[in-house]
């Protein structure tokens, strides 16, 4: 599991191990850390510290302290460094001094040739968008050069993701102590480029977010054993699709056969098409654990949602049948229950805009878990999945080339599966999130939503091997 951390929690860590540190012993860890992350990049792209051209961005805080001293490490090795501070009355002292003993200088313009740029503006302390001082900075990174995030890409928050106007896009960030929620979730995520953390010695309590791996899934996944039956394996039934959209329905019973319930069960208009293309499948009415409702369902449906949800099977609800919900008698139910709406739904759902829901991802999966009382995935670029106020995962898996009509659909049949196999809500979301992402990673792109579901048994396949 990869566990990441509020600004707060490593704040309240950091001045616990600091009361037993020599004063200054942690930002030389951070330092240490760092240089070395920057030497293990030169010595790829160069051959070598010695000689490189690095230039530091200094912030006005400890981030650029950071920068500072892991700039003196490579100076004393050999690189040409310079330090361009975002404001000169305010500069870590110690880090500049240590700078110039080892042979780096202050400059005011950021030197157009460079080797390896790092991005020692904002870290935890960073609020809002960045300043004009900051940004003007961030402005004259030359093109094309490697740049290494400090803790965090300047302009990314910390604690969401959120990036309020310009941001530095780095293509390593060196983090130090623990993730931070803003590493793992988009926007934030996709500004932070390969992410390495440099351990501390922090000692931290349970974490806000948390990212599954390999292992963790495996560990999830439901196999059969030498006692298994296709009853005892979960039914899953799916109430999807309509004249208006059959493939709906197909869709997601691709997905529903391929995520271990002993057996499909489909309901609704689309039989016809669902049988033609997998002949495994039950029809019409009968006892699952668990239903998915809601793909290609169209409109009007509303009353199907509402008589699952009055049954105590477990039940992912999806797409058209998120229309209207109601939030008394998803409260009022006691078996598992999914909500798996992408941004636009969910924006309907909290009465907030589409954009809104985009810039602040965990926000909003968090007020959907506590307003509808359910298990939340909220699908899109770095999909979360919250239940109550356990901390939210965010899925690590996925590729771009999952925007395309009918991915949604396969995701919510395979995650029902998961259900009906007697995962918890938020344990389905996650699991099912992750395969269909590592399902499409191995088809590529461009890929078709059934190409998804033909590739999950290979993706449930590679879980095992770590
Ligand atoms: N935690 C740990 O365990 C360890 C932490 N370490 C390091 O410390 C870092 C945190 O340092 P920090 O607290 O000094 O904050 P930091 O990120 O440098 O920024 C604060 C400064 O920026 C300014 N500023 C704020 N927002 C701004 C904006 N939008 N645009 C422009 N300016 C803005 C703000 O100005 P003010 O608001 O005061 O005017 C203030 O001067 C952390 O990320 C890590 O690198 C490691 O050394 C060791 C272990
Ligand atoms: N930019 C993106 N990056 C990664 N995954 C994405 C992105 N956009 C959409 N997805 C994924 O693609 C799927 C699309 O689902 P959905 O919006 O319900 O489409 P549909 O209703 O057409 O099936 C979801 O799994 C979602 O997480
Ligand atoms: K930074």
């Amino acid at each position: 599991m990869r566990t990441a951390y509020s600004v707060e929690t490593v704040r309240a860590a950091e001045r616990e191990l600091m009361a037993r540190l020599p004063e200054g012993a942690l930002m030389q860890r951070a330092a240490a850390g760092l240089a070395a992350a920057c030497a293990g990049r030169l010595r790829r792209t160069r051959g070598g510290v010695y000689g490189a051209r690095v230039v530091l961005l200094v912030g006005p805080g400890d981030n650029g302290g950071d920068a500072l001293y892991a700039g003196a490490r490579l100076a004393r090795r050999g690189a040409a460094v310079t330090a361009v501070p975002m404001d000169p009355e305010r500069t870590h002292p110690g880090g500049s001094a240590a700078l110039r003993a080892a042979g780096g200088h202050l400059a005011r313009a950021v030197p157009q040739r460079a080797d390896l740029v790092l991005d020692g503006l904002l870290g935890i302390g960073g609020r809002g968008g960045l300043r004009p001082a900051a940004a003007a900075l961030v402005e004259r990174i030359p093109p094309g050069v490697p740049v290494v995030a400090v803790d965090l890409p300047s302009g990314v928050d910390a604690d969401t993701g959120e990036v309020a106007g310009p941001a530095v896009t780095a293509d390593v960030t060196v983090t130090f102590g623990a993730y931070k929620p803003g590493l793992l979730i988009d926007p934030g995520a996709s500004r932070a480029g390969a992410v390495h953390l440099v351990d501390i010695g922090l000692e931290l309590p349970s974490p806000q977010v948390e990212a599954l791996q390999h292992a963790d899934v495996a560990g999830l996944l439901p196999e059969p054993t030498a006692t298994s039956d296709k009853y005892r394996r979960g039914v899953v039934g799916i109430v999807a699709g309509s004249a208006q959209y059959p493939g709906a329905a197909v869709l997601a019973v691709a997905g529903a056969l391929r995520g271990g319930a002993g057996a499909v069960r489909y309901v609704g208009p689309a039989a016809e098409a669902v049988l033609a293309r997998y002949p495994e499948t039950l029809i019409g009415p009968g006892r699952v654990q668990a239903w998915v409702v809601g793909p290609g369902l169209g409109e009007g449906r509303a009353g199907e949602v509402a008589e699952l949800l009055a049954g105590d099977a477990a039940v992912l609800v999806d797409a058209d049948g998120l229309r209207g919900l109601d939030a008394a008698a998803l409260r009022a139910r006691s078996a598992p229950t999914l909500l798996t709406p992408h941004a636009g739904e969910a924006a309907a759902l909290l009465g907030v805009s589409r954009e809104s829901v985009e810039a602040g991802r965990l926000d909003a999966v968090r007020m959907l878990t506590q307003r509808y009382g359910a298990a939340v995935l909220l699908k899109g670029s770095t999909t979360l999945v919250a239940s109550g106020g356990a901390a939210v995962r965010v899925n690590p898996t996925g590729t771009p080339w999952l925007a395309t009509a009918g991915s949604g659909d396969v995701l919510s049949g395979l995650t029902g599966s998961l259900l009906a196999g007697g995962l918890s809500g938020a344990d389905a979301g996650a699991v099912g999130a992750y395969l269909h992402g590592l399902a499409a990673r191995r088809v590529g792109g461009p890929l078709l939503a059934q190409q998804v579901a033909e590739a999950l048994p290979d993706a449930w396949q590679d879980t095992r091997h770590p």
